[in-house]
């Protein structure tokens, strides 16, 4: 190690030198911040040293020797994969850390373990952050939006460096303090229940226009980079044009046809769909991406279900371009009832959880540098700003009305994906979260009789206050 690439005076420590860590690192050295890097692999770590090289950059696969690199009160920042991972760095490093000093735990951790682990460190005398990033990996090295949870005084200390490493829309860093205890990983958490949800719904969209009206690579290529620049401009509909596009480097085939159909997971869908269950927060989009992703890993029950359950497809009869333009209206409205969805999941766990969200700074932080960005984003942070404690987006008059102007395309693109066949629970699910959440009245009060009719769980009723219950043997 060199002499000036030591002493203890590096300002945070990354732990972790994998995609996100690496790059977060280097980002940050970028920003001119003293910067040092851990990895149990000396392959790691010398790569990253390589890469920073014109950098004030330092690092050791010595837990020992990284910890003497950095500046007290020390910063010591953790990209690992979430779980025991997590816990088994924490242990490590407790016998080497100081009161005062701050681990920030930034991988896709449980909220609930955030919760843990910062109550007992705390009570060590060693503050915790939960942090959620995202943007991948180029999100990490460029910008990514930030999102920091954990006492007020412990982002003061990494604030400078977050917001410089930070995305930027318009000059406003893509980072904010988001609240107490776990609410930065609670809210990465419902960034990615939304990814999800907005990924199955893209995906929904390629299988009606591939089977259903049999677009090849380059028309779907075509129509979502259209898509991308006007209506549905965002990250994913932007990367999914560029999917189409690419050719496998080894069979010179479009690489989207190599790529088999079961799509996998690590976690924070099925964890965002039990929080929205626990909080009793209806988020039916998310909950069925989950599914999906589970449905998609069962070829092998899915070939034996094909000749079982073989039917005949009506196929669409009409005009293709007209069918695009109706699934991009879909499309509109449905992604921005996912938002509504995710959203109204944050403003429930904000009075629940004490976490006391800002959801105007969430939506701020999340139009740059993560997955879910998108113009949209701009209007949905407008929302907040004029009602800051609406409890569903759809409340709002000028976001209503453009699901509203969509609405019906969406209700003609499902008929039509129901006639061909084509699975589509993402946009059925959320057509009919539109339909139950528009509809003053509900069949509920049949639920409620016959919850009341077996088990004599009492109901409510419309013409009195209080609870009843009728013997319904008595004719
Ligand atoms: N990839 C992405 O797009 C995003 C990932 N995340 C989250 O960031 C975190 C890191 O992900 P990513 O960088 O992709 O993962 P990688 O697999 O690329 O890197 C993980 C790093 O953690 C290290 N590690 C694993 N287990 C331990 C351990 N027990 N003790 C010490 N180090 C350990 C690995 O070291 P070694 O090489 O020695 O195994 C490796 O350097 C995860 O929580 C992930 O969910 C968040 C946003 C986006
Ligand atoms: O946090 C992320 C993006 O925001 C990570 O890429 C995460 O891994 C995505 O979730 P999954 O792997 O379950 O699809």
């Amino acid at each position: 190690m060199n002499e000036e690439k030591t002493g203890s005076r590096f300002e945070l420590g990354m732990i972790g030198l994998g995609v996100m860590g690496r790059n977060l690192l280097l980002n940050m050295a970028d920003h001119n911040f003293p910067v040092a890097g851990y990895d149990r692999d000396v392959a790691k770590v010398q790569a990253f040293l390589k890469e920073g090289a014109n950098h004030d950059v330092s690092g050791s696969n010595d837990l020992g020797t990284f910890i003497a690199l950095l500046k007290k009160p020390r910063a010591v920042m953790m990209l690992v994969p979430a779980g025991s991972a997590v816990d088994s760095v924490i242990n490590e490093l407790l016998s080497f850390l100081e009161p005062g000093d701050l681990i920030i735990d930034a991988g896709n951790s449980d909220y609930k373990d955030t919760d843990i682990r910062e109550k007992s460190l705390y009570a060590k005398g060693v503050w915790f952050m939960g942090m959620g990033v995202s943007g991948g990996e180029k999100g990490a090295r460029y910008g990514p939006s930030i999102m920091p949870g954990g006492r007020p005084e412990a982002y003061g200390r990494v604030k400078p460096i977050l917001e410089a490493a930070s995305a930027k829309v318009n000059g406003e860093p893509c980072v904010t303090h988001i609240g107490p205890g776990s609410s930065g990983h609670f809210v990465k958490m419902v960034h990615n229940g939304i990814e999800y949800a907005l990924m199955q719904l893209i995906s929904e969209s390629y299988d009606l226009m591939k089977r259903g009206l049999g677009l090849g690579n380059r028309e779907l290529e075509q129509v979502y980079k259209d898509w991308n620049k006007e209506g549905l401009t965002g990250y994913l509909m932007e990367i999914t044009g560029e999917i189409f596009g690419r050719k496998d480097s080894e069979t010179q085939k479009d690489l989207i046809d190599e790529i088999k159909g079961a799509a996998a997971q690590k976690g924070t869908g099925m964890w965002t769909s039990e929080s929205a269950m626990e909080l009793s927060v209806p988020t039916p989009t998310i909950d069925v991406a989950v599914a999906m992703r589970n449905l998609s890993v069962l070829h092998s029950e899915r070939s034996i279900a094909k000749s079982n359950l073989s039917r005949p497809a009506i196929p669409y009869a009409g005009e293709k371009a007209e069918f695009v333009s109706k699934l991009k209206s879909a499309m509109i409205a449905s992604m921005l009832l996912v938002y509504s969805q995710g959203m109204a999941l944050l403003s429930v766990a904000s009075f629940h959880q004490g976490y006391g969200l800002d959801l105007e700074a969430i939506a701020r932080i999340w139009r740059g540098g993560c997955i879910i960005r998108a113009t949209i984003l701009e209007d949905i942070r407008s929302v907040y700003r004029r009602s800051p404690s609406l409890p569903n987006l759809l409340l709002d008059p000028a976001f209503a009305k453009i699901v509203a102007d969509h609405q019906e395309q969406l209700r003609l693109v499902s008929i039509e994906a129901i006639k061909m066949g084509i699975p589509v629970p993402a946009l059925l699910s959320t057509l009919s979260y539109l339909d139950a959440y528009r509809s003053e009245w509900l069949p509920s009060n049949l639920i409620q009789a016959q919850r009341d009719f077996f088990g004599s769980h009492t109901y409510e009723r419309i013409d009195r206050k209080g609870v009843f219950h009728t013997d319904w043997d008595e004719s």
